[in-house]
């Protein structure tokens, strides 16, 4: 039987499985089958724990439909709480494909993750071309940015009248991105304050992205439409962003929790 954790980050769920000490030889039929709600485990993401010689972990982070992907802010939090829980250790480095996310724990439920600088050119999203990355020609107000994975966010007046299940889709698949993108739509309540609905790639509909809070604080700060400390409020709860002037890197503060533990049959 295989061990996993299931965690939350404002609802935005995962299931960690332990691969520290030797690979499961997952596969993504297998991460596929896991991850369904009806047929499987069900989550968001399905991140893989493993040994990472200068870091404190290494994880591997696959969507339902059993792609890869390069960042998972809120799983980065909830990793680090489960790390710092077994080490006693405050500060933990996450290693992600995008690279070392050092982060800190405030309180066992409540992590602080350093998710590294943002890159802004064309080719860093990817974008299909060259174009300026804060005025994408898919919609009256969109900009991109890659926090590790592709991110598109569109700023819209109100974020009821958006058909996410319908927009979401179709601007993920869009050719203008040859990777796909997590999307994120949007609403800007206050120079502080940003209302976000997210349409992740290869996820679907979800209550919260952690990225996808670092695109929208970095996106909306390029416009000139908020600060560089903003709540993010998401449909699962908040996050604090803040795009520090100093070093230009994203901070991402927010809760974690694990909801249960339980074992399967591979
Ligand atoms: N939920 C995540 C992002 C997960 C990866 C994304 N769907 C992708 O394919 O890039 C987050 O909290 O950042």
């Amino acid at each position: 039987m295989v061990a996993f954790t299931k965690m939350h980050g404002l609802g935005n769920d995962f299931v960690v499985l332990d691969e520290r000490a030797a690979p499961l030889g997952l596969t993504p039929d297998l991460a596929r089958r896991i991850a369904d709600r009806h047929f499987g485990i069900g989550c968001d993401q399905l991140i893989s724990l493993e040994a990472a010689p200068g870091a404190d972990v290494f994880i591997r982070i696959r969507n339902p439909d059993g792609s890869d992907a390069g960042a998972c802010g809120n799983a980065t939090r909830c990793v680090a709480s489960l790390i710092a829980a077994e080490t006693g250790q405050r500060q933990i480095t996450v290693r992600t494909i995008a690279g070392d996310l050092p982060c800190t724990i405030l309180r066992p439920d409540r992590v602080v993750a350093d998710m590294g600088a943002p890159r802004l050119g064309w080719h860093d999203v990817p974008l299909a071309e060259a174009m300026d990355t804060l005025a994408l020609p898919i919609a009256e107000a969109a900009a991109a940015c890659s926090m590790g994975n592709p991110h598109a966010t569109l700023f819209v007046d109100d974020i009821a009248a958006v058909d996410i299940g319908k927009d979401g889709p179709l601007l993920e698949h869009h050719p203008i991105f040859p990777e796909r993108a997590n999307i994120g739509f949007a609403q800007i309540l206050a120079p502080d304050h940003i209302r976000l609905a997210m349409w992740e790639r290869g996820a679907g509909q979800t209550l919260a992205c952690g990225s996808g809070a670092c695109a929208a604080i970095v996106n909306a700060h390029r416009r000139g439409m908020t600060r560089r400390r903003a709540t993010i409020s998401m449909p699962g709860g908040d996050l604090i962003l803040e795009w520090r002037e100093s070093d230009g890197h994203v901070l991402m503060e927010g809760p974690v929790a694990t909801a249960f533990t339980g074992s399967f049959a591979l």
